[in-house]
């Protein structure tokens, strides 16, 4: 009813014709169609069990518990979001503190059909006998966990359990770190504490928004269907790799490569290149015009260098500091030169301005305070052993080695993921360079241009992708022509999100941030981070025990005390919600080769299913074959060195089958990937190649085998040619049918 109502509303807005009509008579129609469009798209995205809950309570009266809050016409209550204070009992009441409720019910419902009620029942003394023989625990909780994996994560508003509501109902302020095992709910849990905080601190954070940072761009697609169905929008969901407004890395590196790039002292390297650009000669410069010669001493350069290092402007700000100092003494000169002793300020000023268009002077000043933009500093840097020498004395000449790589050639995407913490220093300490030179731009780099372009165009396809949907969605494809909707949406300020405004602007600070598989985050990148949210109001979600980069933490005081020492706190998630007690017995043993000290989290369920191990690793495409599930996903997990070759062997082996990360690794009945495509992500069903080379191609090759054998929600196998690594020995051998 009320979705008719809302699509009435919205039909009436826009019969109110097309472009007629004063500019407020527009604007305000525009403004009502859009709210009423995206009230009708939360009805929609939410009408999956919009209802999910009931709370009888001990003063007889209910609450009916949704996706989102409903009223009716009076302002009565239909339905209360599952976020607001009166529904916490849902989630935080126990038979010891039942918070005045007597039974809580679990609606499960497909379309608008109950199909299933389960209920807790927290005091017994206030039920009928009736009631009290038809209780049934924690059915929901367990039905939901056991379903069949669709590629895409669901929320989980209807069975959040009590240590999860806390994490996500937890104050805003402050940095709060959740350390937890696999599949304990990290990332489920950090998505609903983003839908809680936007609800509960709406008018803090709807105009600063929301970042989610997660590891890849697979994953981000895996977790982007929740939110929405949450009823949120002000939320940009990244990777650190997406952050640095045009700039696309594609560029693949050796992990040692990217630990080097992600090295604290790296902070220090690009201070030191950038003060490199801003050195003067230690003899006299001469600068030829037509009629005479000027020359700068080199006291004088020195003394313009350090008034400009003393403005503590970025380098293209002092950079006026600099030219007006030295062009103040080349109009000295000049009037000297042309016979004018006393001269006034105001001529002086018509010297320098005269001064400042002749060619030779420009270009002298351009090489002594050259404009810099982040990319031609660090492609200067990386392209040339002497400055790289010098800016990284701190490094080892192996370090140094690594870092060091061709120029850029036409058309070729140079930037890899770990250079975008560096491009963010950069541009820190270069700041802004004034629009009227950029327009000039006949000296910026063909390499940025075309980096320009190409986010131009990205950007242009993602407009028109989301105009399309806006316009199917609200059934006006057939009015309104997607082109033209999305050049009104480009155009105009007022149609963009937060999310997108957030999106375009490097300085941009978020009202909260969450980091997901946090500990993959170099001390660069944490840098980065940072200063996009300078309140410090952080969700940090993380396992040190999964830690697969060789430039990720270790310890989460090492990361955090250099930011808000004394103002971040520590909660800890110890239950597994997603893998059976059987596979979790064989990842705690791989466990204990991380770090004997580390506790595996608690399985809930059992499937009664041994994990196991058959040989050859030629066997795999029968294995595949075996242990696809119907309707549901597998993966084959596969040492970085053999993806190719053994995702070729799957390939041929089941009909659709997806080698590599993206959105089709997703959907496909089968997906082949590395440990570091497949972390964060889950399957029915978990095929690991080769264990022993897994752990030794990286140094923190065990925490990757932990991660490879904590993705399955049902089975999981191994395959191997090599003899079994010792912590796999409760494997069951499993002769291949
Ligand atoms: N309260 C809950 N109700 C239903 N399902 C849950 C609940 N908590 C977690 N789950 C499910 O458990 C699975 C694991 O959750 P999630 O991916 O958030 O774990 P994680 O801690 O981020 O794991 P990892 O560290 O391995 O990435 C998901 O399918 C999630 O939906």
């Amino acid at each position: 009813m009320l979705r008719e109502r809302t699509q009435r509303q919205l039909d009436g807005v826009l019969a109110q014709g097309g472009s007629g009509g004063t500019h407020q008579n527009r604007s305000e129609r525009d403004t009502f169609a859009g709210m009423y469009a995206e009230r009708l798209g939360r009805l929609w995205s939410v009408e999956n069990g919009l209802c999910f809950g009931r709370l009888d309570n001990a003063d007889d009266t209910s609450l009916y518990i949704g996706r989102i809050g409903l009223a009716d016409d009076d302002q009565r209550r239909l339905l209360i979001d599952w976020r607001a204070p009166v529904a916490q009992p849902f989630y935080g009441a126990t038979p010891a503190a039942p918070m005045g409720v007597t039974r809580r019910r679990h609606l499960q419902t497909k379309g608008r059909t109950v199909i299933g009620i389960d209920d807790d029942l927290l005091d017994l003394d206030g039920l009928s006998e009736e009631d009290v023989a038809t209780l049934n625990g924690e059915a929901a909780l367990l039905a939901s966990l056991a379903a069949r994996r669709t590629g895409r994560m669901r929320d989980i508003v209807a069975t959040i359990q009590a240590e999860q509501d806390r994490i996500i109902r937890s104050d805003l302020t402050g940095i709060l770190v959740v350390q937890g095992g696999p599949g304990t709910g990290k990332t489920v849990v950090a998505l609903h504490r983003a839908a809680y905080l936007l609800y509960t601190h709406r008018e803090k954070l709807a105009r600063r928004g929301v970042l989610i940072l997660g590891p890849n761009l697979t994953f981000l697609r895996y977790i982007e269907q929740v939110l929405p169905s949450l009823g949120e929008t002000d939320v940009l969901l990244s990777t650190v790799g997406e952050l640095y407004p045009g700039v696309v890395p594609r560029r693949r590196e050796r992990p040692e490569v990217a630990a080097v790039k992600g090295d604290a002292r790296m902070a220090q390297v690009v201070a030191r290149a950038v003060q490199e650009h801003q050195r003067v000669p230690r003899e006299p410069l001469e600068i030829r015009l037509d009629r005479y010669t000027l020359k700068l001493e080199a006291s004088v350069l020195e003394a313009a260098r350090s008034r400009a290092s003393r403005s503590r402007r970025t380098h293209n700000e002092a950079r006026a500091v600099f030219v007006r100092h030295l062009l103040n003494a080349l109009a000295r000169q000049a009037a000297r030169r042309l016979g004018r002793g006393m001269i006034s300020d105001e001529e002086l000023a018509d010297l320098r301005e005269e001064l400042r268009t002749e060619r030779p002077v420009k270009a002298a000043l351009n090489r002594l305070w050259p404009y810099l933009t982040p990319q031609r500093l660090l492609i200067g840097l990386f392209t040339s052993p002497e400055r790289l020498a010098h800016a990284a004395a701190a490094f080892t000449e192996a370090e140094r080695e690594l870092m060091l790589r061709e120029p850029p050639r036409q058309g070729e995407n140079w930037w890899a993921e770990s250079d975008v913490p560096l491009l963010d220093e950069a541009a820190e300490l270069l700041g802004d360079i004034d629009p009227a030179v950029l327009r000039a731009g006949a000296w910026l780099m063909e390499e940025e241009q075309a980096a320009a372009r190409a986010a131009a165009l990205d950007e242009r396809h993602h407009q028109l992708q989301y105009a399309k949907e806006v316009l199917e969605l609200t059934g006006l494809s057939e009015v309104m022509d997607a082109e033209k909707f999305a050049a009104r949406h480009l155009t105009d300020d007022v149609y963009l999100t937060t999310a997108e405004r957030a999106a375009a602007d490097r300085t941009w600070a978020f009202g909260h941030i969450i980091v997901d598989e946090a500990q993959e985050l170099s001390p660069m990148a944490w840098r980065m981070v940072m200063r996009r949210c300078p309140t410090r109001s952080m969700t940090i979600v993380g396992d040190l025990a999964q830690t697969g980069s060789a430039a990720g933490a270790r310890s989460w005081g090492r990361v955090l005390d250099p930011y808000a020492a004394g103002r971040w706190r520590e909660e800890h998630l110890s239950v597994n919600y997603r893998t059976p007690a059987e596979l979790m017995a064989v990842a705690a043993d791989v466990l204990a080769l991380v770090d004997p000290g580390m506790k595996a989290p608690a399985s809930v369920r059992e499937t009664g299913v041994r994990p196991w191990a058959v040989s050859p690793v030629s066997s795999l495409g029968d294995v595949v074959k075996r242990e696809i599930v119907e309707d549901g996903r597998l993966v084959v997990i596969v040492p970085e060195s053999r993806r190719e070759e053994l995702g070729e062997i799957v390939v041929r082996a089941v009909d659709g089958a997806v080698v590599g990360p993206g959105a089709a690794a997703l959907e496909a009945p089968a997906a082949v990937l590395t440990v570091a495509e497949a972390k964060g992500l889950e399957f029915d069903a978990v095929v690991v190649a080769e264990p022993e080379l897994i752990m030794g191609e990286s140094p923190r090759g065990a925490s990757d085998l932990y991660v490879a054998l904590t993705r399955a929600t049902q089975r999981l196998g191994v395959v191997h040619d090599g003899p079994l690594p010792d912590a796999l020995s409760r494997l069951e051998r499993h002769p291949i049918t």
